[in-house]
């Protein structure tokens, strides 16, 4: 070995045992904090937020931002385990994107709960089998998720917190020549996602060849138990099926992002930079939803999504998905919500979390 790379790795070693002496003081501290929490409640999704925000914004390089909130999640993660296990439910089987978008979130120090669908997720939390939830709520190309929608307007748990999980879709399959394929198992979405580079890569396979499958995991699952099939999935599924890759990156929309909402029964502190999601309806007169925004625009609140959904109690009626900036208890959205109780035939507020 040159001298300069033992010098150079000499320093490394130093600075692991700081960072190993670093780590197990903060890990202790925390574990302070957690017998002073009288409520129980660990997660403090806004204390959280606000440290990886802090930390983004000192970072002096050359590690990208990207990385060093991995890393600092990585660690919260691991203190916030010493101070209680957490059970964390999404939509199953491993190797989803809500497998990943959970991991993203709560670090890697949790106990994954994969469920068979999304109903299944909201129940496990309604009945503390898990202490959060992680569903998806919509997709940048494809639109709403209409099943979350549905459980947010009934549940009685709250919103604590959104995910963006960039999409990235692979071909994969037990060997990486192309023409070898012919069948490929998707999620129905995922093949929507995918249509252009499929019909561009792959024009030999007619319509009949692409195979809805319940989850993009289990579309990997299928196509390891045959030769001719490929799946589009996640990277994470290729390694948990050991397939290999044909081909990265396939989706036709390269900014493809799915949100994802973590729910609790927790209600979340502001973190100085939030959201607040609410459910209401209009009493069905003419120019019934502009009633409903005024308020908004008069109190300077912005609007970051409306979506309506049928209502199912009525024929053409709905019920209208809002998403504001700021928290509810800030002065202008408690205000402008104030208004909103008086102006809308229900209400419900579904929670003010960090914005991702
Ligand atoms: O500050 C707290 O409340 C803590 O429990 C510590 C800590 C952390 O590791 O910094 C861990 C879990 C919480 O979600 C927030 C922060």
């Amino acid at each position: 070995m040159s001298e300069e790379l033992k010098q150079l790795r000499d320093q490394i070693d130093a600075i692991d045992n700081e960072l190993l002496q670093l780590v197990s003081k903060r890990a202790g501290l925390a574990q302070q904090v957690g017998k002073i929490k009288k409520s129980g409640i660990v997660y403090r999704p806004e204390r959280e937020a606000q440290i990886l925000a802090r930390m983004q914004e000192q970072n002096p390089g050359p590690v990208s931002n990207e990385h060093i909130k991995q890393l600092f999640t990585e660690i919260m993660s691991l203190c916030r385990a010493l101070e209680k296990p957490m059970n964390v439910a999404y939509l199953g089987p491993n190797g989803t994107f809500s497998e990943e978008a959970a991991l993203k979130r709560f670090g890697s120090a949790i106990t994954g709960m994969a469920c068979d669908s999304i109903d299944d997720v909201f129940r496990m939390v309604e009945s503390d089998a898990a202490n959060y939830g992680v569903v998806p709520v919509e997709n940048s190309s494809e639109g709403a998720i209409g099943r979350t929608m549905d459980l947010l307007l009934q549940t009685p748990l709250t919103i604590c917190g959104e995910i963006q999980l960039p999409v990235h879709q692979f071909l994969m399959a037990q060997q990486t020549d192309l023409a070898h394929i012919s069948k490929i198992y998707s999620h129905p979405q995922s093949l929507a996602q995918c249509h252009h580079w499929l019909k561009t890569n792959l024009p030999h396979l007619p319509d009949s060849a692409l195979i809805n499958a319940a989850s993009n995991a289990d579309a990997a699952r299928q196509a390891a138990a045959d030769k001719q099939a490929a799946a589009i999935a996640s990277h994470r599924a290729a390694e948990l099926f050991g397939l290999s890759i044909c081909a990265e990156n396939i989706e036709d929309d390269p900014r493809n992002t799915t949100r994802f909402l973590v729910i609790g029964k927790q209600t979340v502190a502001p973190s100085g930079k939030d959201k607040t999601s609410l459910v209401m309806t209009t009493n069905n007169r003419s120019g019934a939803i502009y009633t409903l925004l005024e308020p908004l625009a008069q109190h300077g609140v912005s609007m970051s999504r409306l979506e309506s959904r049928p209502s199912r109690t009525g024929l053409w009626q709905y019920v209208f998905f809002v998403d504001l900036e700021g928290h509810q208890q800030n002065d202008n959205v408690a205000a402008a919500m104030t208004e909103l109780r008086d102006k809308a035939a229900f209400l419900k507020i579904l929670g003010s979390y960090p914005a991702a």
